[in-house]
């Protein structure tokens, strides 16, 4: 009975734990995005070794810092493995040393592959706003981005420059890692496909760019609404084309499609499968489909963030949402697509392989 008592009691004392984790847990990104604001990684590996929190504080070159909240931070961060420290000697006094470890290697500001535009991005208190009123749009329906903002994401930007640039380099970190995550573990399939290979909502044409680069045997067509294409800069094998996924795609041998189905709802999406389908051939066509594919159950180190993605789409499209391969299957049933197979890449999201 005792016993019973004390385990109800641990129970409780845990769930207390969690939820206080859970409720300071906004503090994570925010010192993550104060890292990056101040440039400590950047700092850290311009010194080429271990760096002390004088030498962090002196290359910040601010005539007012706070030393004491700047060892606070870093405190923090090395509890959250974040950056690693070290002490220099036995001494006391000494300073210890930190130094980058493979989680603050991606808050490099002065490198190709780093995350510190998504973390910009995803901490920027427009993004933050929405959350606030999730509530409002569960009670009431429409999208939180546009309770919080009055506009929809999409006018948003188009109103707000700096917050555009800020959305849009968010986006292309996250879409230029995922990208290299699918030229080096999806050999095969480019290398199995010829011809045409058409990317669908491709926006500036970053992927297919690199896809093309990596697999020159291919010719990459980029296609994309007018105001986006407008903007995208020229690459070699790249034609861009103009053009409305619900109206008609171009033909090609090979669709690809990168996060653009989960901002629709079922039913637009079984119209743009319906015409990636009529613009590949039945016999040798192959629809690639990059997305997030939920797992009911544990499946691997980035499904806590898989979830979590499915509220960020929640929040900012009515009708976006991350799905399951039940879901999957059921749109691609749907749209004309007969036999799939999921590939998993090292990424968040993985490759769907359809077939006519
Ligand atoms: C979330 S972005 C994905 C961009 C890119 N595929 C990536 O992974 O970074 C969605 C893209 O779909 C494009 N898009 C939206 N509606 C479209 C339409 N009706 N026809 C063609 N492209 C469209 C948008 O302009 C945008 O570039
Ligand atoms: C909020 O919108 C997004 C946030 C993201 O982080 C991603 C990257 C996705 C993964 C890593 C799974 C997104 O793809 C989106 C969107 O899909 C955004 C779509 C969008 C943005 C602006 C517009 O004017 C229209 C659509």
């Amino acid at each position: 009975m005792n016993t019973q008592i004390g385990s109800e009691d641990d129970a409780m004392l845990s769930g207390q734990a969690q939820i206080l984790q859970y409720t300071y847990g906004a503090l994570d990104g925010m010192a993550i995005r104060c890292c990056v604001e101040l440039h400590i990684a950047d700092i850290i590996n311009n010194h080429g070794r271990p760096t002390t929190l004088s030498e962090i504080s002196i290359a910040i070159d601010s005539p007012s810092i706070n030393v004491d909240g700047l060892r606070r931070l870093m405190k923090f961060l090395v509890h959250r493995k974040v950056f690693d420290e070290m002490a220099q000697s036995e001494e006391e006094e000494n300073e210890p040393l930190y130094s980058l470890n493979h989680c603050s290697k991606w808050l490099l500001c002065d490198t190709d592959v780093t995350l510190a535009p998504l973390v910009m991005m995803r901490t920027n208190p427009v993004t933050l706003l929405p959350l606030h009123v999730l509530s409002r749009s569960i009670n009431e329906g429409g999208t939180a981005f546009k309770a919080a903002h009055r506009e929809e994401l999409f006018d948003f930007c188009l109103l707000n420059s700096e917050f555009n640039r800020v959305f849009n380099e968010g986006m292309a970190c996250i879409a230029r890692i995922t990208t290299y995550a699918i030229i080096s573990d999806y050999k095969d399939g480019f290398l199995g496909s010829k011809g045409t290979l058409v990317d669908v909502g491709g926006g500036i044409g970053i992927a297919i760019s690199e896809i093309v680069k990596a697999y020159p045997h291919l010719k990459g067509i980029n296609f994309d609404l007018s105001h986006v294409i407008s903007t995208a800069p020229t690459y070699d094998g790249i034609t861009h084309v103009v053009g409305d996924m619900f109206e008609s795609i171009p033909p090609a041998e090979t669709i690809f499609i990168k996060c653009v189905l989960h901002d629709w709802s079922d039913d637009d999406c079984i119209k743009i499968l319906q015409n990636c389908r009529k613009a590949i051939s039945k016999e040798t066509g192959k629809l690639m489909i990059v997305e997030i594919v939920q797992q009911p159950i544990a499946h691997d180190i980035f499904d806590d963030v898989r979830l979590s993605y499915d509220l960020v789409m929640f929040s900012h499209f009515s009708a976006g949402r991350e799905r399951t391969e039940r879901e999957w299957k059921k749109l691609l049933d749907e749209g004309g697509f007969s036999r799939y197979n999921i590939i998993k890449i090292p990424a968040l999201q993985s490759i769907i392989e359809a077939f006519p």
